[in-house]
C-alpha cells in the first residue's frame, strides 16, 4: 500500500501519494467493493419479508383462535376500523418512515450540513388524517378519475423510492446484482402484505437507529463526542483546505459549503438548505394528501382515536429522521468520508458512516434497519393500492354488488400485481440512472398540483369539481414545463443530471402546487358548488358484520369534543412557539451581535489564533531555550575557570 499523505490525520486510509509524489484521494467510497457477501444480501432481500410473514401469521392466527377475529375483506383493506392510539402512531411513523427518510435525510446533511436534516424532518412532519377517495364521487366520474390517477401516480412514487433506496444500499453492501434487487425487494414485501403485515417492527428499527446516534456522539473510537464532531466539521470545510484535483475530485465534499454562512457546515444559514427545505415542503405535502396510504390508516383508526395517533406518530417520527441525519450524514462529513455527489444522490451516506464506524456489523445493522423501513412502508404503499383498485375502482365501476370474498381476491390479485409492476419499474429506473434524490426532489412536480384542491375538497364548502380538475392538471403540466424549461435555460441541457439540480427543482414543485391550487380557487370563487357533507353518510361498507366499536364513537358530540382537542392542542402549540419565536426575533440584533462576536467575528478568531499560536511557540521553545541558555552557562562557567587556572 502506497504511503498516506491526508491532509487530516484521521482520514489517512482514504488518502495515498502516487507514484509522481502527487497526494490522491480515493475518487469514490464505495468503488464496486461490497463488504458483505452476496448471500446476505439475498438472505435480506427476501428472508425479510418471508420472516416477518410467518411471525404475522402466527400472530393472526393466535388472534382468530383466542381471541375469534374474524379476518374479512373489510379487516384486510382497514383492519376492522378499530386501530387504537397508540398503534395508529406507530403505524403513522412506520408507514411515514421511507427508505428516503434514512437515506436522502442523511444525503441533504452531507450537501448543506445541520439545515438539511432540520428541513427534511419540519418538512415532511405534516400529517393530517383523511377520508377515503371515494368522497370525490359526488364530484362526478371525472373528478374521480382524474384524483385515482394523481393517487396512483403518487403510490408509483413513493414505491419507486423505497425500491431505488433499497436496491441502492443492498447492491454497495453486499454486491447483489441492483436490477435483481430491484426486482425481488417486491417480493419479499408482498409475501409480508399478504400476510397482514407487522406494523410492530419499526420499534427494531428505532432500536438501530438509537445505536447509530449513541455511536457518533459517544463511544465510537473514530468520533464519539459532539466537540470531535464539531472539531472535525470545521476542519473539513476550513478555507485552507486544498480541493484541487487529485487532493480531491469533483463532487466530493471538500472546503467550504457554497451558499452557507461562512461555508459552514453547523449553519442555519443555507441558501441550498431552504431551497430545499421548500421542495421539500411542496412535495411532502403531496404524499401526505395524495397518497391514499394515509387515508387507509385514517379510516382503520377507532374515529375517537385518529386525532391523537396521528399527532403523537408526527411528533415521534420528527427525530427518526432529524436524529440519524444528523448523527450518520455529518458523521461523513466528519470522517471525511471520500463520498461522490452520485453515490450520496443514490443514498450511500449512511451505509458508508456506517462502514467507517463499525465495519461489516454496522452494515448489517443498517441493512436492517433499512429493509424494516422498506417493508413496512412498502407494505402499506401496496394496501393502498389495493384499497384504491377494489373500491374506487372494482366495487364503484366493475361489480358494485360485490360481496366480502370477491373484493378480498381482488385485494390479493392486485397487491401482487402492484408488487410486480413496481419491481419492473424499478428495474426500468436504475437502468436509466434515476436516483433516490432525484426522484424525492421531483416528486412535488408530479403530484403538487393536486394538493390544495385535495385540501379545499375537503375544507371548503365552495369547492368546485371543474376548478379542481383544471387545476389539478394544468398545474401538473405547467410544473413539469417549468421544471424543464428552467433545466434547459439554465444548463444548456436536459439529463437528469440538470434536472436533478435545485434552481429547476424549486421552479417546476412551486409553479405546481401554486397553480394548481390558484386555478382552483378562481373557478370556485366563480362557481360555488356548495358540496353537501351529508352525500358522504351514503358510502357503504362491504361486509356490514357487527362491529365492535360502541356506538357512541360514531356520535356527533364526540367527534365535536375529538375536534376541540385538536383546536385546544393546535392553538397550545402556535401559542408556545409564539411565546419562545417571538422574544427571539424582538431581541435579533443583540442576539446577533453577541453570537458574532462570540462564535463568528472572524478578526477576533484570528487574533486568538495568532495568540494561541504565539504561545504554542513560546510554549515549544522553552525546553531548546533552556538547553542553550545551560549550555551557555556551562561554558561561562568553564571560560572563567580556566581563566583563573
Ligand atoms: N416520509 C418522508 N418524507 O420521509
Amino acid at each position: 500500500m502506497a504511503p498516506t499523505c491526508s491532509p487530516f490525520q484521521f482520514s489517512g486510509n482514504y488518502y495515498q501519494l502516487s507514484g509522481d509524489g502527487s497526494c490522491v484521494r480515493q475518487s469514490s467510497f464505495f468503488g464496486g467493493k461490497a463488504v458483505l457477501n452476496q448471500g446476505v444480501g439475498y438472505s435480506v432481500i427476501l428472508g425479510f419479508g418471508a420472516f416477518f410473514a410467518f411471525f404475522t401469521s402466527f400472530l393472526v392466527w393466535l388472534e382468530k383462535r383466542y381471541v375469534g377475529a374474524r379476518h374479512t375483506s373489510e379487516w384486510f383493506n382497514t383492519a376492522g376500523r378499530n386501530v387504537k392510539t397508540g398503534l395508529i402512531a406507530s403505524v403513522i411513523v412506520s408507514q411515514w418512515t421511507w427508505a428516503a427518510t434514512i437515506l436522502q435525510s442523511s444525503n441533504v446533511a452531507w450537501e448543506y450540513g445541520v439545515s438539511g436534516p432540520f428541513w427534511y424532518a419540519s418538512g415532511a412532519t405534516i400529517q393530517r388524517s383523511k377520508e377515503r377517495l371515494l368522497m370525490l364521487i359526488p364530484w362526478g366520474t371525472a373528478a374521480h378519475v382524474v384524483f385515482l390517477v394523481f393517487c396512483f401516480m403518487t403510490n408509483i412514487i413513493v414505491t419507486a423510492m423505497l425500491l431505488l433506496g433499497g436496491s441502492a444500499v443492498v447492491n454497495a453492501l453486499t454486491g447483489v446484482n441492483i436490477y435483481a434487487a430491484s426486482f425481488l425487494i417486491p417480493l419479499g414485501v408482498i409475501v409480508y402484505t399478504l400476510a397482514g403485515g407487522l406494523k410492530a417492527t419499526f420499534l427494531a428499527m428505532h432500536v438501530v437507529l438509537v445505536i447509530f446516534v449513541f455511536l457518533v456522539y459517544t463511544a465510537s473510537s473514530e468520533l464519539g463526542s459532539p466537540s470531535v464532531v464539531y472539531r472535525r466539521l470545521m476542519e473539513v470545510s476550513s478555507r485552507s483546505r486544498m480541493c484541487q484535483e487529485p487532493l480531491s475530485h469533483d463532487g466530493q465534499a471538500c472546503g467550504p459549503v457554497d451558499g452557507n454562512y461562512n461555508g459552514s457546515y453547523l449553519t442555519m444559514l443555507s441558501s441550498g438548505g431552504l431551497v430545499f427545505g421548500i421542495i421539500n415542503i411542496v412535495g411532502n405535502f403531496g404524499t401526505v394528501f395524495v397518497d391514499n396510504g394515509y387515508w387507509v390508516s385514517a379510516i382503520a383508526a377507532r374515529p375517537s382515536s385518529t386525532h391523537k395517533g396521528y399527532l403523537l406518530g408526527g411528533l415521534v417520527w420528527f427525530a427518526v429522521p432529524f436524529s440519524l441525519a444528523t448523527a450518520l450524514g455529518l458523521g461523513a462529513l466528519a470522517l471525511d468520508l471520500p463520498l461522490t455527489a452520485s453515490e450520496a444522490s443514490h443514498g450511500l451516506v449512511p451505509p458508508a458512516t456506517a462502514i467507517a464506524l463499525m465495519g461489516k456489523g454496522g452494515s448489517v445493522l443498517l441493512l436492517t434497519m433499512l429493509f424494516m423501513a422498506v417493508t413496512s412502508a412498502g407494505s402499506s404503499e401496496l394496501i393502498a393500492v389495493s384499497s384504491l383498485c377494489t373500491y374506487d375502482i372494482y366495487r364503484t365501476y366493475v361489480n358494485p354488488d360485490a360481496n366480502g370474498k370477491q373484493i378480498l381476491k381482488v385485494s390479493r390479485a392486485v397487491v401482487f400485481s402492484f408488487g410486480c409492476f413496481m419491481g419492473i419499474l424499478a428495474v426500468i429506473l436504475n437502468k436509466v440512472g434515476v436516483s433516490l434524490g432525484w426522484m424525492y426532489l421531483a416528486m412535488g412536480v408530479f403530484i403538487g398540483s393536486a394538493v390544495i384542491p385535495i385540501a379545499f375538497m375537503l375544507l371548503w364548502r365552495k369547492a368546485n369539481a371543474f376548478g379542481a380538475i383544471l387545476g389539478t392538471t394544468v398545474g401538473c403540466l405547467l410544473g413539469i414545463i417549468t421544471w424543464l424549461s428552467v433545466a434547459s435555460v439554465e444548463y444548456g441541457r436536459v439529463n437528469l443530471d440538470t434536472t436533478g439540480r435545485n434552481a429547476p427543482m424549486l421552479a417546476g414543485n412551486l409553479v405546481s402546487i401554486l397553480t394548481g391550487g390558484g386555478i382552483h380557487v378562481v373557478c370556485s370563487l366563480l362557481r360555488p358548488q356548495n358540496y353537501d357533507w351529508e352525500t358522504t353518510k351514503q358510502i357503504t361498507v362491504v361486509e356490514k358484520e357487527k362491529s365492535e366499536l360502541s356506538v357512541d364513537e360514531f356520535k356527533e358530540e364526540k367527534l365535536i369534543s375529538a375536534k376541540k382537542w385538536i383546536i385546544k392542542w393546535a392553538w397550545g402549540t402556535i401559542g408556545s412557539a409564539v411565546i419562545i419565536v417571538l422574544p427571539l426575533a424582538e431581541s435579533w440584533q443583540a442576539i446577533q451581535c453577541v453570537m458574532l462576536g462570540m462564535f463568528t467575528n472572524d478578526k477576533l478568531v484570528g487574533k486568538i489564533e495568532e495568540l494561541n499560536l504565539k504561545l504554542e511557540t513560546i510554549i515549544k521553545a522553552v525546553p531548546d531555550a533552556e538547553r542553550i541558555y545551560l549550555l551557555e552557562k556551562g561554558k561561562m562557567k568553564k571560560n572563567e575557570t580556566s581563566q583563573l587556572v
